[in-house]
């Protein structure tokens, strides 16, 4: 074994290519995809290093092009969960023994690869299995995935290196960072390649072994990332994915003995009926499972009269419509001034009108479509309610269609009720809602967005007025767990905004930082004693009393 405390590289965020017209990252990418549209491919699960086929398919088609099928993946059920669990708990023992420089440098490879030869690859299966366009998909499946991997690395040994401050004279204080006694689960959401990749490599860095379930609706970026994975080294076992659905997995894995914890990122819905399940059964359990859960959100930008309309502008319908809404940050409900709503209202609409609406092969497009038919149907509900109800104005939008592709125009309503419907429940797509306060009114707007929803996830004050941002900085404080000043809501960097919301929004265990990865080990506290008390006397009981 090598001898050393080895110093991890520094990261630095990985810069974000722009793939302009002639670059020749464009070229790249736009032959990755033609290449992963040209053929179909045949998905398999992977346990203990090995793929996994089984004769139920489920089909992977484009959300923006949904007759053309990419590939079709095999579906397992709870006896794939129960393997996957074993080839976890086989491959523990080696793992956690083995040099945590050994752990670091699998995924520091793993980063390399996905800045360089696979990129285009991740890139491609994102655009086409998510309907992300190429900034989106470069943003989230090859910087943020890149950054979650080097970051993660340098808060691992950050976290080696922290020991006691004290070892009084002849003895000597160590703490030990042991993984989890048992498997973790990841179960991963369908928006972002990034978290899906994350959830399992951050518990798995730490010397924990793990079961990966993706949402159904992000296999095909899923397939790629577990290549990479194994390109990288990592051994066979560490991280096992399998294809089930959500209860199918839930039923074994929340009563396995050696269940440790989970790593969940998704609504709000589906982790408290986890939570409530883990908690029904915590006496089968060998020790108490880590919870940590990163769901929904109900994110606001609030433009203050004083703010700048333009940026306002800007902010508000990149926050809205980028990824089509699809994003846990994306602001869904926004309270503007009423003195400078005309001049907001007027850029939104010269702004929106420009938008381009299609697939992702087409570079064109700034708004793609939403994930599947389920989100589609549920979106197009509220806005079909929305055009029925009194005190609601279309500001923009409200058209759909799902003949090729899941599609749903960019869609501000404009409400007279602060408490409307789409003001409080989180929709997950490219619907806004905007209230219109009067300026005098601002604190009254303070307290309306602190209560609305069950949310606290991401938020935005838009102002000049010092005052007014050092207010709802204040007045909002537990409304956000990410909360910005003149900018949108979305967007945060690994390494620079650590990530997670609290209230219903989750645990808020910061994704991408120590205190995410602190969840994923058990301190032992070391005491060594040099030369041990040979009496058992206190100094005041001398031997004459
Ligand atoms: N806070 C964050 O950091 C963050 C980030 C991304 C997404 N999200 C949230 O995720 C949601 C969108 O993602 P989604 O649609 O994939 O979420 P989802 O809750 O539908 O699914 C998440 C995962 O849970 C699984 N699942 C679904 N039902 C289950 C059940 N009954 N038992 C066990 N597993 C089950 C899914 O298959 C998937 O793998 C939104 O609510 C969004 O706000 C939050
Ligand atoms: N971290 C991302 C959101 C991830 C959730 O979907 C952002 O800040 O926009």
């Amino acid at each position: 074994m090598l001898k050393g405390f080895f110093n991890v590289p520094i990261p630095v965020n990985e810069p974000i290519l722009g793939y302009a017209p002639g670059s020749k990252e464009r070229e790249l990418l736009k032959a990755a995809i033609a290449d992963a549209r040209s053929k179909q491919i045949e998905i398999p699960m992977h346990i203990a290093g090995k793929e996994v086929h089984t004769d139920n398919k489920g089909k992977v088609t484009p959300p923006h092009d949904h007759q053309h099928i990419l590939g079709q993946y095999s579906k397992g059920e709870k006896a794939h969960v129960t393997q996957a669990i074993e080839a976890a708990l086989a491959a523990k023992a080696n793992w956690e023994n083995l040099a945590w420089e050994h752990r670091a440098a699998i995924f520091l490879k793993a980063a390399d690869l996905i800045a360089g030869p696979y990129r285009y690859k991740l890139n491609a299966a994102t655009m086409l299995g998510q309907s992300k366009n190429a900034y989106q998909a470069e943003i989230d499946a090859a910087c943020e995935l890149i950054d979650f991997l080097r970051f993660n690395v340098s808060y691992m040994s950050d976290i080696y290196k922290q020991q006691p401050p004290v070892s009084p004279k002849g003895s000597w204080n160590r703490v030990e960072q042991r993984p989890l006694e048992g498997f973790v689960f990841a179960l991963t959401p369908f928006n972002f390649t990034a978290i899906a990749g994350n959830l399992p490599t951050s518990a798995a860095m730490m010397g924990n072994v793990v079961v990966w379930k993706p949402a159904n609706t992000q296999i095909y970026a899923a397939n790629v990332l577990m290549q990479i994975f194994k390109e990288a080294g990592l051994p066979d076992g560490v991280i096992n994915l399998v294809y089930v659905s959500g209860p199918d997995a839930g039923d074994v894995i929340f009563s396995h003995p050696d269940f440790a914890g989970i790593h969940f990122t998704g609504s709000t819905g589906v982790f408290q009926n986890i939570w409530k399940t883990i908690g029904n059964n915590i006496h089968k359990f060998k020790t108490y499972p880590r919870i940590v859960g990163e769901t929904g959100g109900k994110d606001f930008i609030l433009i203050h009269g004083s703010a700048e309309a333009e940026s306002s502008s800007t902010a508000i319908i990149r926050g809205a419509f980028e990824y089509q809404g699809q994003k846990c940050s994306a602001a869904s409900r926004v309270y503007v001034a009423k003195s400078i709503w005309p001049k907001v209202k007027e850029y939104m609409l010269r702004d929106l009108a420009t938008f381009k609406m299609g697939g992702t092969e087409d570079f064109g497009n700034f708004i793609n479509a939403v994930i599947d038919e389920n989100s589609f149907d549920k979106l197009t509900k509220y806005i079909d309610e929305a055009k029925k109800d009194k005190g609601v104005e279309i500001m923009a939008g409200g058209g759909y269609d799902k003949s090729k592709g899941y599609f749903i125009e960019p869609t501000v309503l404009v409400v007279d009720d602060p408490k409307y419907t789409t003001m409080c429940e989180e929709l997950f797509g490219p619907v806004l809602t905007l209230y219109v306060y009067e300026d005098k009114d601002f604190d009254q707007v303070l307290e309306i967005i602190d209560s609305t929803s069950i949310y606290a996830l991401t938020g935005a004050v838009i102002a000049q007025d010092r005052y007014a941002i050092e207010k709802a900085s204040h007045a909002l404080r537990n409304a956000a767990g990410n909360f910005y000043i003149n900018d949108k809501c979305t967007g945060a960097v690994v390494g620079q905004q650590p990530f997670g919301g609290a209230r219903g929004s989750g645990t808020n265990d910061k994704a991408g930082s120590m205190i995410n990865l602190l969840r994923w080990v058990s301190p032992r506290a070391i005491k060594e004693t040099f030369d041990p008390p040979k009496d058992y006397r206190y100094p005041f009981l001398s031997s004459n009393d």
